[in-house]
């Protein structure tokens, strides 16, 4: 006879594993793009334009470059230095408009000061606007649909499509209502039949918020904001939080919004920080570009 444990046995959250998922749909999507190429002689092109030398900036733009060739997807990169102005920009934008070769144009963000991010977003053709930021695609969103959607918060919800079969009448709480993430969240989440809260730093009670959340998506950008107590048991927690934290002798390392080791226990299923939201950004923005490509060059619409 074995002895039984003695140690009560305790659930775990199943990891979300964003890495996993972001690598099977970046495959999807280079099996759609060498179709694509066979068939019509052109792979998607995405212009990618960097200004200044911020270096976080410097990293993602690289890794986007690395993960568009990889896909067989055409990358260009145009970088202009810190001291360009809203005009030069403006006149790139343009450029890349009209160019029948780019199908995607993402100007990364943040712009050095002089340069007005609205003015930029809104002078993107909103057809190449492969953020999702532009005012007619956010319309689009809160409305019918039809259009680009935001990366990150579409990264959220094919991760959530994996681990949950149904949305629909469940309570979800975003945690922050930033334009890029927690808006567009809200959007989708509602899109899919959500009871949707948007929470955000004048909420009341915020704790009291999150227990009655089945789903709880944070996009705060404060470091393990979110309390294991907070988590309502069972609850499928998205962490979108990328915050770089010092970990000593020098050295940072990278933790989400949410409290991971306090939250494991509690939540039904949860994404890792690094290794969960943030890869399905970068795939999304290839999505995105397959999507773009197809409308544009009447290739038809792309299901991926
Ligand atoms: N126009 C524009 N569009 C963006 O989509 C955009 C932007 N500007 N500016 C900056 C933010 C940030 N962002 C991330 C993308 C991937 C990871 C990512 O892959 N993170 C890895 C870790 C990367 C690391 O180790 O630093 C992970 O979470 O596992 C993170 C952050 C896109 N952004």
């Amino acid at each position: 006879m074995t002895e039984a444990p003695t140690k009560e046995a305790t659930r775990q959250a199943t990891r979300i594993d964003g890495k996993a998922e972001a690598e099977r749909l970046r495959l999807r999507i280079g099996g759609e793009a060498a179709r694509l190429l066979a068939l019509h002689g052109a792979a998607p092109g995405l212009a990618v334009v960097l200004v200044g030398e911020d270096p976080a900036s410097q990293v993602y733009v690289r890794n986007k470059g690395i993960a568009t060739r990889a896909a067989g997807l055409v990358s260009v990169e145009h970088r202009l230095p810190v001291s360009a102005s809203q005009a030069d920009v403006l006149a790139l934008v343009a450029t890349l408009n009209a160019d029948p070769a780019i199908d995607g144009i993402l100007v990364q963000l943040p712009l050095p000061q002089q340069i007005s991010a609205k003015a930029v977003i809104e002078a993107i053709d909103p057809a190449k606007d492969v953020d999702g930021f532009h005012p007619v695609n956010t319309g689009r969103l809160w409305t019918d649909g039809g259009g680009l959607v935001p990366c990150t918060p579409q990264g959220c919800m094919l991760l959530l499509a994996g681990v949950r079969e149904r949305l629909a009448g469940l309570n979800a709480l975003v945690v922050g209502r930033s334009s890029i993430v927690g808006k567009p969240m809200a959007a989708l989440l509602l899109a899919a039949d959500c009871t949707v809260t948007v929470a955000h730093s004048r909420s009341r009670d915020l704790p009291a918020l999150a227990r009655q959340a089945d789903i709880l998506v944070a996009a705060v950008g404060r470091p393990a904001m979110i309390r294991g107590d907070w988590i309502r048991p069972g609850a499928t927690v998205i962490d979108v939080g990328v915050n770089r934290i010092d970990a000593g002798q020098g050295k940072t390392r990278l933790v989400g919004d949410v409290a991971y080791d306090e939250a494991v226990p509690v939540a039904g299923a949860i994404t890792p920080v690094p290794g969960g939201v943030g890869p399905m950004t970068i795939a999304c923005l290839l999505r995105n570009t397959m999507i773009a490509a197809g409308r544009r060059r009447g290739w038809g619409e792309l299901d991926l």
